[in-house]
């Protein structure tokens, strides 16, 4: 095939109906495309009406990747000029069903995969990729992906969704972007049975295979790309720790469910603190899941409380985790995972197993889910925590919706108007007793887009807990204290690139700061991000 045809076939290149008549003649289109030519607004019009038509969300899913497949620039301009309407649809909820049906709906590939079928070719391997320069990787070993547990190669879907916010949110071009996913094998037997599979059908490798595979994976990349920023994403908690420890000293990465996360939620928390006027030092912060996230919080949080006079001991005193065995001590008789042993109470001598127990017993101000479980904040646990404080903070994170640890309403409902809310998917606004209430997402998308172009353009040595502070200091600040009185706690979404630039500036100038942004200083770093 030649000539203009292979244009049109050309996400990057092609721009449909939007040739002008010079361009059909300088490119040989002239009779491939029918007559009339339009902007893009027309085209994101009809592309609008295509998508609204759809009755499923999987289906709108389903259409905006292959409108992506087909012209990268209208599926751009559309997501960016309806955020709010398709964040839903590319990104948490819809997205994880896409990854659990990810092989029965497979139409084309997106992103690169490496499997240990591979092993000793990465390097090689990444010379496939099209595209010359690649400014930054999301990676994925599928190993938990949302709340759904180990979907392998069927993960693929969140690498691909968070760098379709980067370019949206944070303006990277859509070709420097490189989804992967690393394939180590899956757990779940589900997909190890289905025909439809398309990862690798054995089980998960060994530790020293895994990180063996991990390292060929990062050695390679940095090889090939020594510019490029990795983030870390959805990695099981056996290894997303110790990959963050060997790695972020060595190369510049982030993990997002550890940082990211840590960030976003200290912002939310800044503000719900603001809005309940009791001083941070004297809240009580019950957690639900003690895994990557529940801990990534927890210390951003310490780091917070010890930046206003607190020890870090006299911090972690302030938090209660709860597992999947109950309230997390150091005399309960098991032996704690690793990430875990910082915040072990050491304070009781009685094991309190279930949320509802710790919850009477602590009467927490903050409640936080991190589990995965859905609806396992009940109307008993939320109810008993209201009776004890005047605005609790409810903070429902496992995604998808499904795995919400209680609904918006429900939140609502249960402490009878008066808690702070905020949940890792989104609700619509609920109406209560006369009143409107509109539930924040509390969402790494708010943080990770701004910090990785910030960590990117001034080329740090790496991702320090600073940056990862400054980041949430600078998001919380974009609500005022009108709207926090509301209960409002994070800004709109439409403000996302606003942000994204804020972010940006201000971990750009904690990165020289701290003596390890690799640039020359521009002179006006807010104009240099926007550039
Ligand atoms: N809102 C946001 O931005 C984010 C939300 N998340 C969500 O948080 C959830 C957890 O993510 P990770 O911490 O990375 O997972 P993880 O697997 O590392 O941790 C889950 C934790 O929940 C605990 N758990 C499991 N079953 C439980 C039960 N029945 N009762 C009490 N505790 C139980 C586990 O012991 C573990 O401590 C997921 O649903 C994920 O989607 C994660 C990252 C960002
Ligand atoms: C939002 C996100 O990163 C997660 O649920 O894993
Ligand atoms: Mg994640």
């Amino acid at each position: 095939m030649e000539g203009g045809y292979n244009i049109l076939r050309s996400s990057f290149a092609n721009k449909g109906t939007a040739f002008d008549q010079d361009e059909r003649k300088k490119y040989g289109l002239r009779g491939l495309l029918p007559p009339r030519t339009e902007t893009i607004v027309e085209q994101a019009e009809r592309a609008l009406a295509q998508f609204t038509s759809f009755q499923s969300n999987l289906e709108k899913y389903i259409f905006l990747n292959c409108l992506r497949d087909r012209n990268e620039t209208l599926f751009f301009y559309l997501l960016v000029n309806n955020l709010e309407l398709m964040m839903p649809i590319v990104y948490t909820p819809t997205v994880g069903e896409a990854c659990q049906k990810f092989g029965n709906e497979f139409r084309f590939a997106q992103g690169m995969y490496f499997s240990s079928q591979d092993k000793g070719q990465f390097r090689e391997m990444l010379d496939n990729w099209p595209h010359k320069e690649v400014d930054i990787i999301v990676v994925s070993d599928g190993s938990r992906i949302l709340g759904l547990g180990d979907l392998g190669t069927n993960g693929m879907g969140i690498p691909v969704g968070k760098l379709q916010l980067y370019v949206a949110g944070a303006g990277f071009h859509p070709s420097r972007t490189l989804p992967v996913i690393i394939d180590a094998g899956v757990n779940t037997k589900k997909y190890l049975d289905d025909k439809f599979y398309l990862g690798e059908k054995h089980a998960r490798l060994s530790d020293p295979e895994y990180y063996a595979l991990m390292e060929e994976f990062l050695v390679a990349v940095y090889n090939k790309w020594p510019k490029v920023l990795v983030q870390f994403e959805d990695i099981s908690n056996d290894h997303c720790f110790t990959l963050l420890e060997n790695y972020r000293n060595r190369f510049l990465c982030f993990n997002d469910d550890i940082q990211g996360t840590g960030s976003v939620i200290l912002a939310g928390f800044i503000n719900a603190v603001r809005a309940t006027q009791i001083p941070l030092k004297d809240h009580r912060m019950v957690f639900f899941g003690a895994g990557s996230a529940g801990i990534g919080v927890a210390d951003c949080i310490v780091s917070l409380m010890e930046e206003q006079g607190m020890t870090k001991e006299e911090a972690r005193k302030r938090f209660w985790f709860v597992d999947s065995k109950g309230l997390i001590t150091t005399n309960r008789g098991d032996e704690l995972a690793e990430h875990k042993k910082a915040y072990a109470r050491t304070d009781y001598t009685t094991q309190l197993k279930s949320l509802l127990e710790v919850v009477k017993d602590v009467k927490p101000t903050a409640l936080v889910g991190l589990s995965g479980i859905g609806r396992s904040f009940t109307q008993e646990i939320v109810e008993e925590m209201s009776k004890n404080v005047e605005k609790p903070i409810v903070f429902s994170l496992s995604n998808p919706t499904s795995n919400a640890e209680c609904t918006a309403e429900q939140a609502y409902q249960w402490s009878e108007g008066r808690c702070i809310f905020a949940s890792g998917s989104p609700f619509a606004p609920v109406e209560y007793r006369g009143h409107t209430f509109v539930p924040g997402q509390g969402n790494n998308m708010y943080i990770f887009p701004g910090l990785g172009l910030g960590a990117f353009l001034c080329q740090s040595l790496r991702v320090t807990d600073e940056m990862i502070n400054t980041a949430a200091k600078t998001l919380a600040s974009n609500v005022d204290d009108a709207e926090v009185i509301t209960g409002k706690i994070y800004p709109g979404l439409s403000k996302i690139r606003e942000i994204s630039v804020q972010i940006a500036t201000n971990v750009i100038e904690k990165a020289f700061e701290q003596g390890i942004a690799t640039i020359q200083r521009p002179e006006n770093i807010e104009q240099f991000v926007r550039k």
